[in-house]
């Protein structure tokens, strides 16, 4: 069947890292109300504060990390396309982006154009979380619904503990893991606290856990932050890692709202305190090198860490278009492994 393509969909960035193309980006991104998930009029009115500031410093730290071809997170996301392209057999491989440029809803459009008839959608986001899955599937539905569009949907489910996953993730830290080090640091993108809550009603729900064991698994399918420290746990014993040499923690904090802990910037200062002296990074949130991993944590998060006393400080490279990692994902979004995703 040549009519069954493949939608890799990942979160997207500013057409250019001048201040004037990074409003727009960010505009659109922190109005989404499963990013910013405040009433309308308040989500309205916060926005239009982080917009007087933000935009020129986000676009300085853009400048910083931008390539010649473009951003780094399209340019590899745009390599996994085409390198999928040699391993996915039941139709085309496209690529969309729930913020900017190329969006979903013309990616879309564009397969209905070529008859494409059925579409396995591939969030790129190991760990669920409404701010990137959920978002991304309702700006399908919207698409889908607004253009009266008819394909028949299967969705690769979060992989966050599947071993081809880990095990891609393992081949693509092998080289750096070579070296001597004391410490590996996991650090994730954060999200507030609020967003946990709100899919998992439970007052007892332990979001200072740090491991997966200290915490009810019953809630494991809504709980970023669980899965998070499951995908740590897995990569850990893999490698073999000892439990006081890794650790995990959150980043990209945004506002004065809580957001998950521990903040990696925090993080940082305590392994330095604690003597930790040659760390090595990685952030498995992200399939692809992007802002938050070669500026927040490459650039500021090393600064960081050899001011406070740090000697080493080394990025673990994200999946990007990894030979094992390609194979890995094509198997993950086989038909036999994905399953049907109902528009209704
Ligand atoms: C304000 C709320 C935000 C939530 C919640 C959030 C969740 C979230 N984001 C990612 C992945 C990425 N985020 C990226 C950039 C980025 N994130 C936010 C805010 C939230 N993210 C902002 C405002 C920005 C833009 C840059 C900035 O001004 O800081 C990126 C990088 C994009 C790029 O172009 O490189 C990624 C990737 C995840 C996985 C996640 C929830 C789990
Ligand atoms: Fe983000
Ligand atoms: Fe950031």
């Amino acid at each position: 069947m040549s009519n069954h393509a493949l939608l890799l969909m990942n979160l997207g960035s500013p057409k250019s890292p001048k201040t004037e193309d990074v409003k727009p980006y960010l505009k659109q991104f922190l109005m989404d109300p499963y990013v910013v998930d405040l009433p309308w009029p308040i989500r309205k009115l916060l926005v239009s504060m982080i917009l007087i500031k933000r935009p020129e410093a986000s676009a300085h730290a853009y400048q910083s990390i931008w390539w010649s071809e473009g951003s780094p997170l399209v340019v590899l996301s745009k390599r996994l396309q085409k390198m999928m392209e040699l391993h996915w057999q039941h139709g085309p491989v496209a690529l969309a982006m729930r913020y900017g440029e190329p969006s979903i809803e013309s990616v879309l459009l564009g397969l209905k154009k070529q008859g494409v008839e059925q579409v396995t959608l591939a969030p790129l986001y190991p760990q669920f979380a409404e701010s990137t899955v959920t978002t991304a599937l309702e700006e399908v539905k919207r698409v889908v619904k607004g253009h009266g569009l008819s394909f028949k949907f299967k969705l690769l489910a979060p992989f966050y503990n599947q071993p081809r996953y880990l095990n891609a993730l393992v081949s693509s830290a092998q080289e750096v893991m070579q070296q001597d080090f004391d410490h590996l640091l996991f650090s994730f993108h954060g999200v507030p606290e609020r967003h946990i809550h709100k899919l998992v009603k439970d007052s007892q729900h332990n979001l200072q856990a740090t491991h997966s064991s200290q915490i009810d698994q019953k809630h494991i399918d809504v709980c970023y932050r669980t899965q998070c420290l499951k995908t740590a746990e897995l990569f850990a014993e893999r490698v073999g890692l000892p439990d006081d040499k890794w650790s995990v923690s959150f980043q990209s904090r945004l506002g004065r709202t809580k957001w998950i802990e521990p903040y990696t910037d925090r993080h940082l200062d305590e392994l330095a305190a604690k003597g930790v002296k040659r760390l090595l990074v990685m952030s498995p949130a992200f399939v692809a090198d992007c802002l938050e991993t070669l500026e927040e944590i490459g650039i500021r998060g090393r600064e960081q860490f050899l001011a406070a006393g740090g000697s080493s400080f080394e990025l673990i490279p994200c999946l990007n278009d990894t030979p094992s990692w390609v194979v890995a994902l094509n198997q993950l979004c086989q038909p036999e492994e994905t399953k049907p995703f109902m528009i209704n």
